[in-house]
């Protein structure tokens, strides 16, 4: 499997100067589907932020490579940031922090009219990711006068809109009622690019990602597959993780399975 993403020896300190990754190394090769877990404050949000530029390791005290989608993070290259902001499409945890426009459909065009596509081509991008999440029937509605779960869907389409190589998620299922979460879920499942997944809801996890990385106080913890690690007391405990109550992993992916 060739790799999709490719993080070595990464380190980070944010401008106060404590450092919050230490030399974290991950690989997830392409159409991977990838759980990043942690306790609070692990440095899942920081790590995610380095896959398209936002922060960078030569930002502060910062150290190591990310290479993504056969690309190199070096802010001093705008080309390549640019082509990597088209190709790792990061949906945040807050919709609210990627919608900003007068109605959904002219949210989603944002992005791909900005790469300068425009008429059929633009309208085509705009159906397609709509229709994915299924939002069509919403194009002209005011962003804000969604739901939040209706909105969390528009900021995926605004993403898909680019049609990106890797999607990066942080937190997709927060706030969603168990219909949202689960047709959400139906939606990562049938698309065909490498997830990255930040989440608490272990669950989810296991229901989306064969694979799961735990990273805990800016160092990678656990790596292997998602029912062995969630299945390992000892080490959920030690990383502050917890099933919801009676969740048994091994017949969870049993059933997933059947
Ligand atoms: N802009 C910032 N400036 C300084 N420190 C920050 C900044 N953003 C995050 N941090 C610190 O970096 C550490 C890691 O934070 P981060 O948000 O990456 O963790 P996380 O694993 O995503 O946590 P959570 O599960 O709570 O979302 C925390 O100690 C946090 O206080």
């Amino acid at each position: 499997m060739t790799a999709s993403l490719t993080v070595s020896d990464l380190h980070f300190a944010y401008p106060d100067g404590r450092e919050v990754l230490h030399g974290v190394d991950l690989t997830v090769g392409a159409g991977e589907r990838v759980a990043l877990l942690g306790p609070n404050g692990a440095g899942k949000t920081t790590l995610v932020l380095h896959l398209n530029g936002i922060l960078h390791p030569g930002s502060g005290s910062g150290s190591g490579t990310v290479d993504v989608a056969g690309l190199t993070v070096d802010p001093g290259d705008r080309a390549a940031i640019a082509e990597i902001r088209r190709r790792v499409g990061i949906v945040f945890q807050d919709p609210d922090d990627q919608l900003f426009m007068p109605t959904v459909a002219e949210d989603v065009a944002f992005g791909p009219a900005n790469l300068g596509l425009r008429g059929a081509e633009l309208q085509e991008r705009v159906d397609e990711a709509l229709a994915a999440v299924d939002m069509a029937a919403h194009r002209d509605q005011v962003p804000h006068h969604l739901s939040f779960g209706q909105r969390r869907r528009v900021a995926v389409a605004t993403v898909l809109a680019m049609r990106p190589e890797i999607l990066v998620l942080d937190e997709p299922s927060s706030n969603l009622d168990p219909a949202s979460r689960r047709e959400l879920a139906e939606i990562l499942r049938s698309l065909p690019v490498t997830v990255l997944m930040v989440t608490h809801d272990l669950p989810y996890a296991l229901e989306l990602c064969p694979r799961s990385v735990i990273l805990d106080q800016g160092r990678i913890a656990a790596d292997g597959k998602t029912v062995d690690l969630l299945s390992d007391p000892e080490l959920m405990r030690g990383h502050r993780l917890e099933l919801p109550f009676g969740f048994d992993p091994a017949f969870a992916a049993g059933q997933l399975r059947t």
